[in-house]
């Protein structure tokens, strides 16, 4: 049974807090004489136990102000109307244990008041109206670092920096969030003053050290900032990038996504890859955890994704996965076009390459052909390197003439260029003739002496008709390829030297090594630089080029007043084969100055097999041709030897190198070059040492 009563409060006091704690104790002892349960209230107020000290207090009843009692429970109404008269009464404590009652309820509130200051994680502290400081709670002492013992007691401007309290006291205006740097730490704190019936009673501060708070902020604001910045990289990057979740779910895709794919922003996030793709990239890594490169995917509008996926993991756990994807068909664009632009540079580089101009040490050398000029353009570069240079071609096309155009072009250009023939010398004098030999080596050595690798030190030596070599010369050639070094002839002592090797044939090299003529070994370390002479008749467009070169010089040395060659002859000089290469065009120019008798070289100039041959001049007389053969119907008989000189001196006029003479002549090319030799014919001097040679040039096969 619930019961009211309104009680009318006259203490002039009103329900301060002696009346209060009297009225609690009160109640204390109606609700255990009642058996019931005491509330008060203001008229529009809500109730409060009755055996509450603080919420009675609260409620600043005032004297004349009504206060409502409701009671709850068996006799409510006996202990509502015996309450609401004691509210009525005037308080007045006779009785001794009453007082104490009282009293020690007064103090266990206030007890409780002071625990929960010192509680506080907040620091407090209050002042009076004097700004004495009467309250520092233990997290004051903490944040400011001054024992409460210093404190409480003082004048708080004096006492802590930057105090406001007084200020605040005498304005009465609060100050609330006011940002405060003490030390190292920051503060935030809320200054209030306290007002009690209208009048300043003091001030109080209540602050907290927000340092920690300060730099989780400072820490959130640049998290916030690399989020920013990370999300334009993402949305301005090429490549697609799409990140999904643990669970498969799309989370994000950035606008090369959207465009990839060409599906809206909106359709793509939320859709789960598990669903769209169950053995895609991104499920199976959101599966394993292990990253996926290089997957690939044909779109259905034909579009050929790369995609590369690595799982996300934080604290080491995998929270999803982020796939970057390319449009490869961009990419073969690229490559094609690439390809193309190489392809280009190729080119171009190969025509600078011929408009070179290959520099004076090659001026010798007469061609403006597109083969020239490319074999001109790797001489020119092999002659900047001190790499091995193999020359190939036929006899007469000017190896000789391009080795010592390498020589020239070259670091060791004021070094020595020593030519061996390697066709010329018998096998026992070419070795000596190369590395030298000791005195008393063999028959007639009475002297030491030094080869041609010896003479060649800190220069170039040109090995023509290399593949005329032994196979134990060829042994001793790799020594000094691969090592540097060699030994005289009959000598032990290994002499280094310092040589660049230039090797030319006429010889298909490749074949001999197929058939076992020539070391392989040996042939891989000569063709370090390969360059290829092309034969006369496969660039005729040089013919007049050369023929003029080579009737300036000769008209030149042979002091004739020619004035050049006409276009018949010419036509004539074009229309051959040359078999002999520029070497039998030079004699064939050399023996027309010689035995014209005109201003210029007519049709009726040329050779008579040259007009045989087949072309435009054959129908001309020529007197003149069998002057140089064999005069047989003379009747004097020469010497044997005479004749012999003007058959090797014709066939090398003829063929221009020892094989092709030999061959026409049913001899050895070793034969020809050493007949060459013995009657003095010009190109065959291949070394200058005579003194030991005229024995072995007798010694060599007869003809
Ligand atoms: N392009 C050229 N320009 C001017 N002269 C040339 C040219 N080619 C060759 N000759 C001349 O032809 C002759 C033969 O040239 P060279 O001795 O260099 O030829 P080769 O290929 O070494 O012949 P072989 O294989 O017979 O030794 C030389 O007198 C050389 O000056």
């Amino acid at each position: 049974m619930d019961r009211s009563k309104q009680a009318i409060i006259h203490h002039d006091k009103g329900l301060h807090a002696r009346v209060a704690a009297m009225i609690v104790q009160k109640a204390y002892e109606l609700e255990r004489k009642w058996q019931s349960k005491l509330y008060f209230r203001r008229q529009d107020g809500s109730a409060v136990p009755a055996v509450s000290l603080m919420p009675l207090v609260s409620l600043r009843v005032k004297q004349g102000d009504t206060l409502i009692i409701e009671a709850a429970g068996e006799a409510a109404e006996a202990a509502a109307a015996e309450m609401a008269a004691f509210v009525e009464s005037d308080f007045v404590l006779t009785d001794a244990s009453v007082i104490s009652q009282v009293d020690s309820l007064l103090q266990d509130n206030a007890f409780t008041a002071g625990q929960i200051f010192n509680s506080m994680a907040n620091g407090l502290i209050v002042t009076d109206e004097n700004d004495v400081i009467t309250v520092f709670n233990p997290a004051a002492e903490r944040i400011l670092g001054i024992p409460a013992s210093q404190a409480i007691g003082s004048r708080a401007q004096d006492t802590i920096l930057g105090s406001r309290l007084h200020i605040v006291a005498k304005t009465r205006q609060a100050e609330l969030g006011c940002r405060q740097a003490i030390g190292k730490l920051t503060i935030l704190t809320n200054r209030t003053p306290i007002i009690a019936e209208g009048q300043v009673r003091g001030a109080m501060a209540i602050f907290e050290d927000i340092s920690v708070l300060e730099t989780v902020t400072g820490e959130l604001k640049a998290v916030k900032e690399l989020k920013e910045r990370l999300q334009l990289v993402l949305e301005s990057v090429q490549d697609g990038i799409c990140v999904v979740d643990k669970d498969g779910l799309i989370s994000y895709v950035n606008p090369a996504y959207v465009e990839l794919l060409t599906q809206s922003c909106d359709e793509l996030i939320g859709q789960n890859v598990r669903d769209l793709s169950p053995h895609g990239a991104r499920s199976r890594v959101i599966k394993t955890g292990q990253p996926v490169v290089g997957s690939i995917a044909v779109k259905t509008s034909g579009v050929t994704l790369v995609a590369n996926v690595s799982p996300i993991v934080v604290d080491g756990e995998l929270t999803g996965a982020v796939s970057v994807v390319k449009n490869v068909s961009e990419v073969h664009k690229l490559m094609d076009k690439l390809s193309q632009v190489s392809a280009k540079a190729e080119y171009l580089e190969q025509e600078l390459r011929r408009a070179q101009k290959p520099g004076p040490a090659f001026n010798k050398f007469i061609g403006q052909s597109g083969k020239v000029r490319e074999a001109l353009a790797i001489a020119v570069k092999a002659a900047g390197s001190g790499a091995t240079v193999l020359i190939s071609g036929e006899s007469g096309t000017g190896k000789e003439l391009v080795a010592e155009g390498i020589h020239y072009a070259s670091q060791r250009a004021s070094g020595p260029f020593i030519r061996v023939n390697c066709a010329a010398l018998p096998e026992s004098l070419l070795e000596s003739e190369l590395f030298g030999h000791e005195k008393g080596a063999f028959t007639g050595a009475v002297r030491q002496k030094p080869g041609k690798f010896s003479l060649a030190d800190k220069g170039t030596i040109f090995l023509d008709e290399i593949g005329e070599l032994n196979k134990s010369m060829q042994a001793k050639l790799l020594r000094v390829l691969q090592q540097k070094e060699f030994t005289r002839v009959g000598g032990e002592v290994v002499l280094k030297v310092n040589v660049r090797i230039i090797a030319a044939t006429n010889r298909n090299l490749v074949q001999m090594v197929a058939e076992g003529q020539f070391r392989e070994d040996l042939y891989y370390r000569l063709n370090v630089i390969p360059i290829l002479l092309p034969p006369l008749r496969e660039r005729a467009e040089d013919i007049p080029l050369l023929v003029d070169h080579f009737l300036h010089k000769i008209i030149t040395e042979q002091g004739k007043s020619i004035s050049g060659i006409a276009g018949e002859a010419l036509t004539g000089l074009m229309g051959y084969g040359w078999p002999g290469n520029v070497r039998e065009l030079e004699n064939v120019i050399e023996r027309m100055v010689t035995l014209a008798d005109s201003m210029a070289l007519t049709a009726a100039d040329l050779p008579l097999y040259l007009r045989e041959s087949g072309n435009p001049a054959n129908l001309l007389p020529a007197p003149e041709e069998q002057v140089l053969l064999p005069n047989t119907s003379m009747t004097a008989i020469l010497p044997w030897v005479e004749y012999e000189r003007q058959i090797i001196t014709m066939a090398l006029a003829k063929y221009g190198s020892f094989n092709a003479a030999g061959k026409a002549l049913g001899l050895t090319h070793k034969t020809v070059a050493a007949k060459a030799q013995k009657f003095g014919i010009a190109k065959t001097v291949s070394w200058e040492n005579c003194d030991s040679m005229v024995k072995s040039i007798n010694d060599v096969e007869p003809c």
